[in-house]
């Protein structure tokens, strides 16, 4: 039998989360190196990229087919905005400030961000079929997966490390959602041209990349030129 798209997906993934787990964002937070700074700019971007993804999820509602798939948008909204707060407010801890501090007054999306969210924004806008959506969204839960998955497998990490719930977050509560993400995919692939497919799969392995970006625009504190008042 053929590989599935969602088995290719993971397979050309894979590559580029091994280098996302090499680059300086994920490796610092595993010897708790990570500067302060870099998680309070992760922070300020992620909290505006996760509301985005929540504004992404409710423009694919009109374009769903059935109940089922309305209940999983609304599910994935509150998840998104109430839920995964929650992995926010471990990295504030390391921090030493309250989330809402790290956060406030902050209103324009870094470069890489900016791209990532313009990316989705595309997809979900230009395409009526939801699976050009959902490839380049699917990325988000699934690179995080895979990242907190590689560092718990690869480290014995103490019971007090800072980052040890930050990556449980992410270890335990996205089966179900990668399930349903890949098998939307694959189900709107057996509809597709090849050049469809193809542009499905481009979908996803540049959210991966875009993934990538994200974490070294944080590290790095990546931000526009125009704007030299932060920090
Ligand atoms: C940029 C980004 N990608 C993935 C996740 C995981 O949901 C996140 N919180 N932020």
């Amino acid at each position: 039998m053929s590989q599935s798209l969602s088995e290719s997906l993971k397979s050309l993934a894979s590559p580029i989360i091994n280098q996302i787990y090499n680059d300086d964002f994920i490796q610092s937070m595993l010897d708790g190196s990570t500067p302060k700074g870099s998680i309070e700019h992760y922070l300020r971007a992620d909290h505006q990229y996760l509301n985005e993804f929540a504004k992404i999820y409710a423009l694919l509602v009109p374009k769903a087919h059935t109940n089922e798939e309305m209940n999983f948008l609304l599910s994935q909204i509150d998840f998104v905005i109430n839920g995964e707060v929650d992995a926010h407010y471990f990295l504030s801890e390391y921090v030493g400030k309250s989330y809402e501090d790290i956060i406030k007054g902050h209103h324009h999306w870094y470069p890489s961000a900016d791209h990532y969210v313009k990316h989705m924004y595309y997809q979900v806008n230009m395409r009526e079929d939801i699976a050009y959506t959902v490839a380049a969204m699917c990325p988000c839960p699934y690179v995080y997966q895979q990242l907190a998955l590689k560092m718990k497998e690869h480290h014995s990490l103490e019971s007090n490390h800072p980052m040890l719930k930050w990556i449980d977050f992410y270890v335990e509560g996205m089966d179900e959602l990668l399930e349903y993400l890949f098998n939307w995919i694959d189900q709107s692939a057996e509809m597709m041209s090849q050049d469809e497919v193809e542009d499905v799969k481009m979908n996803f392995l540049q959210s991966c990349e875009h993934e990538r970006k994200f974490f070294n625009m944080s590290y790095q504190q990546e931000d526009w030129m125009w704007n030299n008042d932060e920090q």
